[in-house]
């Protein structure tokens, strides 16, 4: 069988001091489609964020290997855009010379006027036509965010790794910038990986959500399949028959399941279909239980 586009094999991080070793995650298998979206859910600690690093060459593994079309990852690259929660936009450029700064790298043959052009699309697509001159103090954090998911969709990088990007904004600038991403993502088809600790974000833009048991040895126990079609949009998903399934399915995850060891853990997660009849039927629909997930 061939690999798939992104594929990581074997992975560890373990830290070790005089005293102690906190092996945080290990035997963390898994593969990304080229095109996909996947987003990886999981308790505080369990180590998303490192894997995230990892896949951008920002860390690297204590054992295992990440494979992106056939070479493995060993540092950071244009081929691999990063969104982190904290915005990381450089103060003192304009909002339209945040963008055109990485576009510009990406592309050194591109005319000034083209580099501009090309950025003030992505610019457009979030909905800041209208800010191309001001500085990150002068925005909101949502707009700020909007910026980072521009300038990191404009470089079209292979891999688009969002680090909890709507992590620090309120629910309803969040829930504006969740379709603004739907919507640059449909036009780009990117291949994404996110970390968020929402379930109903993580339903609503993921092909496939993968799911992290509890550290310390944590791992990737199960990979679940989210087959609402698309469109798909925050109004309406909800309407879908399997909707409620997937979403209980994940919340009985994480509420009951995620400290679960499983040994012989080396092999490939559990690869499960909640719109199945008779999977995700367990009882805990409140929305309570899902926001202390989304809070953990
Ligand atoms: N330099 C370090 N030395 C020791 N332990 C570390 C170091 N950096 C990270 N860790 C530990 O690694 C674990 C995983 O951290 P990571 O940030 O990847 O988790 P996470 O799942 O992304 O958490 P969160 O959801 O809270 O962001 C944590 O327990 C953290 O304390």
């Amino acid at each position: 069988m061939s690999k798939p586009f992104v594929s990581i094999e074997q992975l560890a991080k373990i830290y070790t001091s005089a005293s102690d070793e906190l092996v945080v995650f290990e035997d963390v298998n898994f593969g990304i489609e080229k095109g996909e979206f996947v987003c990886i859910i999981g308790h505080s600690g369990c180590g998303k964020s490192t894997i995230l690093n990892v896949l951008a060459g920002l860390d690297m593994p204590s054992r295992g290997s990440i494979i992106m079309e056939g070479k493995e990852i060993r540092g950071p690259s244009l081929d691999r855009g990063v969104v982190f929660q904290n915005y990381s936009l450089l103060p003192w450029l304009s909002t339209l010379h945040n963008v055109s700064f990485g576009v510009r790298a990406r592309w050194p043959q591109w005319s000034k006027a083209e580099v501009l052009e090309h950025s003030r699309r992505y610019l457009e697509m979030v909905g800041l036509a209208d800010s191309l001159q001001r500085k990150p103090s002068e925005l909101s954090g949502g707009m700020r965010q909007r910026v980072s998911i521009a300038r990191a969709f404009a470089t079209s990088p292979k891999l688009l790794l969002l680090d909890e990007p709507f992590g620090a904004l309120d629910a309803l600038t969040r829930g504006v910038i969740q379709d603004e991403l739907i919507k640059v993502w449909s036009e780009t088809q990117q291949t994404v990986f996110m970390i968020t600790h929402d379930v109903d974000e993580a339903i609503l833009l993921a092909d496939r959500i993968l799911l992290m048991s509890n550290g310390p040895r944590a791992g990737v126990a199960e990979s679940v399949k989210i087959n609402i079609p698309r469109p798909r949009g925050r109004a309406t998903i909800v309407e879908d028959p399997a909707y409620y399934k997937i979403r209980n399915y994940l919340v009985n995850f994480l509420v009951n399941r995620s400290g679960e060891r499983k040994t012989g853990d080396s092999q490939a997660p559990t690869f499960i279909d909640p719109s199945i009849s008779g999977v995700g039927n367990e009882n805990s629909t409140n929305t309570e239980t899902a926001a202390l997930v989304a809070a953990n």
